[in-house]
């Protein structure tokens, strides 16, 4: 048996003290409470509502999860009148800059559609409070500020492209708003631009153009250079860095690369060689950027950069003018260490009229249309908004950029893993007695796929909503759940247990433990005093098979009530006539011991929720010792 585990910590551990359980029941979605008391309590625990209803995911497998992954109706438009009252309505997409007709066609089908374009930063703060889904390209700035302002209204923030660097990501993963992009209509258009930008600055194209509109002929003037056999290096060599070096290849060039993080075989096939930075910079005739503006690539190109390079080298750049240290290619310009550079994109956009790199004569500026064709428009424009609306729908998304991209085929094998992880937190947190706090929680899954082919993110972050939900106003997606449980001082520490089977199933099954608290039913406790509690799926439906050390079997829908007794006969009977009188229905029940007629656990699977007199009359059974009601 082999395991591999994976920790997360944090500092503070949760504190739980008491809150207005009566607020509670007035609302079916309690997260979006809000408590005067913003501490957590489990003292009544067994009062708080679940956030769904019981039997509402019954559909497909892949909805299914996609439902419990962020709760459908979360994600939907809603509001709330003063009394507190959820609305579902058509959900309100607010579109900044303009967008294919094709995008803006799909999403009026789903949501109200506003396109306000040229919005001021208030604008859109003032407005992104009644909006749910906030559609950008580069030019608006999603900033901390706007999530503030959004109220935890704003569900999902797509970006029309390629580049978030417009978008925190940080500020949107705390409020729980996924960000989503379009990242590959646009690649050949890029591609295209960078050809069309290297190739009309080699020809001095856009000088020549300009002195003629101004009366001259020049010939001598715009003696240009030639391409073929020349050394072009591409800095960053993902979509649209590789297009641009197969086109370069048609072009006769030769092409080297420099990408730490591309596959050097993925190169390779396009005959491209893979090599470091400073020999990329200091071998090529023509230089071309595309990697992503991040803290690593920002002003990566500057004087200290700029001085290894060849002299008289050219620089292409339809990235992000970020990467470049823009007074530095000025100076690098006017000593001629760089003979001419064709600029897309730029620190500041637009940039200052006077801007010394956009005036200078050796340089050829485009105000960043490496996408603004019609066909990459119209693509991105159907990309943003199937990945839009996917989202309010409450789907994962492909192009998530700041939660886990789960392929479809592995979310549909994941979905009854999904909703039975989220089941045994929320019964994990159940059995806490009042007044414990919970810091460390401990995952273990027995598989017997490798570790590296089995993807818990999903798994970890749906036992984190179903352990912070029942007891906290947070609200709780796939994309802030570890930010919140780390907010909150929750350890969760994951364990993969390697195990042997034929099955073709992903998981055995998953254990939640719960260290150093007090239980509510101590024989959830094991000897190691932790709340253990254990789940697989069956036939596709989520089952708890283990509670501490007693085996049970009962398939996690509905409720729960859980009775410790002396093993006897006649106990289901006498339990089940007493729920039976009061007219509860029982789904399921099951019974675990650790040896014939000593103690027993009977798991009760109920429809309905038994009241307060129903559960005193089992707990009055005298051979009942403990028992508890969990809700699902
Ligand atoms: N001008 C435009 O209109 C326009 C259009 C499309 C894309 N873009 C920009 O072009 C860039 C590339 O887009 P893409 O679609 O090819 O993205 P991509 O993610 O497919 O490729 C980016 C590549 O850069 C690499 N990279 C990351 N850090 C690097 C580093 N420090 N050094 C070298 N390489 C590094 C990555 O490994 C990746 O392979 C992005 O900045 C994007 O915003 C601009
Ligand atoms: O990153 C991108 O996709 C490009 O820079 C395009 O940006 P745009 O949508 O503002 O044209």
């Amino acid at each position: 048996m082999a395991t591999s585990s994976i920790s997360r910590v944090a500092k503070n551990p949760i504190n739980f003290s008491t809150r207005n359980v009566e607020s509670q029941k007035k609302s079916i979605f309690s997260r979006h409470l809000s408590f005067s008391n913003s501490s957590i309590s489990l003292q009544k625990l067994s009062l708080v509502k679940s956030s769904y209803f019981s039997g509402k995911f019954n559909t497909t497998p892949v909805f299914n999860v996609l439902e419990t992954v962020e709760s459908k109706s979360d994600l939907l438009s809603r509001t709330r009148d003063p009394d507190n009252v959820v609305k579902t309505e058509r959900p309100t997409i607010l579109v900044s800059e303009k967008l294919g007709e094709a995008g803006l066609d799909l999403l009026r089908t789903f949501g109200n559609v506003e396109c306000s374009y040229n919005l001021s930063p208030e604008e859109l703060c003032a407005k992104i409070s009644l909006c749910d889904a906030l559609i950008v390209r580069s030019g608006t700035k999603v900033t901390r500020q706007v999530f503030e302002a959004a109220k935890g209204r704003l569900k999902v923030v797509g970006r029309a492209g390629v580049g978030i660097d417009n978008v925190d990501l940080q500020a949107a993963t705390e409020f729980g708003c996924l960000v989503v992009n379009a990242p590959t209509a646009n690649t050949i258009a890029a591609a295209e631009h960078g050809i069309a930008l290297l190739a009309s600055m080699a020809r001095n194209v856009a000088q020549a153009d300009a002195s003629m509109k101004a009366g001259k002929w020049q010939r001598n003037k715009y003696v240009g250079v030639s391409l073929v056999g020349k050394t072009l290096a591409i800095m960053g060599f993902g979509k649209v860095g590789s297009e641009v070096a197969r086109r370069a290849k048609g072009l006769g060039m030769h092409v080297i690369a420099h990408d730490p993080y591309a596959p050097a075989d993925r190169a390779r096939a396009i005959g491209v060689e893979l090599i470091s930075f400073d020999q990329a910079i200091s071998t090529a005739d023509f230089i071309s950027l595309h990697m992503p503006l991040t803290p690593t690539t920002n002003k990566v190109f500057n004087d200290e950069t700029f001085s290894k390079m060849k002299k008289g080298v050219r620089i292409i750049n339809v990235a992000r003018g970020g990467v470049i240290d823009e007074d530095a290619l000025v100076r690098a310009l006017d000593n001629g260490t760089v003979a001419q550079a064709a600029l897309d994109v730029f620190t500041e956009e637009p940039p200052p009229k006077d801007s010394k790199l956009v005036q200078h004569e050796n340089v050829t500026v485009t105000p960043h249309l490496g996408a603004s064709t019609k066909e990459a428009q119209d693509g991105v424009a159907v990309e943003i908004a199937e990945a839009v609306v996917g989202a309010l729908k409450g789907e994962l998304s492909a192009t998530a950029v700041n939660a886990p991209m789960v392929p479809p085929e592995v979310l549909s094998e994941l979905a009854p893993y999904v909703t039975l992880a989220e089941k045994l937190g929320r019964l994990a947190v159940q059995l806490v007695a009042g007044g414990s706090g919970i810091q460390s929680v401990k995952v273990a899954y027995k598989s017997a796929r490798d570790p590296d082919n089995l993807d818990t993110r999903l798994l970890r972050a749906m036992i984190t909503k179903g352990i912070i939900e029942p007891i906290s106003d947070s609200h709780i997606n796939l994309v802030n759940a570890d930010f919140i449980a780390k907010q909150k001082g929750l350890r969760i520490s994951e364990e993969r247990v390697l195990v042997d089977s034929s099955s073709e199933n992903p998981i055995d099954s998953i254990q939640v433990q719960v260290s150093n608290v007090e239980s509510k039913f101590a024989s959830a406790l094991t000897e190691n005093g932790n709340i253990s509690i254990e789940g697989r799926v069956k036939y596709g439906i989520p089952h708890l098979t283990r509670v501490g050390s007693f085996e049970v079997d009962v398939s996690l829908d509905g409720n729960l009530i859980l009775c410790r007794q002396v093993d006897q006969p006649g106990m289901i009977g006498r339990v089940g006539n007493i729920l039976g009188e009061r007219n509860v229905n029982v789904s399921f029940m099951s019974v675990g011991r650790t040896a014939k007629r000593t103690k027993a656990i009977m798991a009760i699977g109920v429809d309905e929720e038994p009241d307060k007199d129903t559960l005193k009359k089992v707990g009055e059974v005298p051979a009942v010792e403990e028992f508890v009601f969990l809700e699902l």
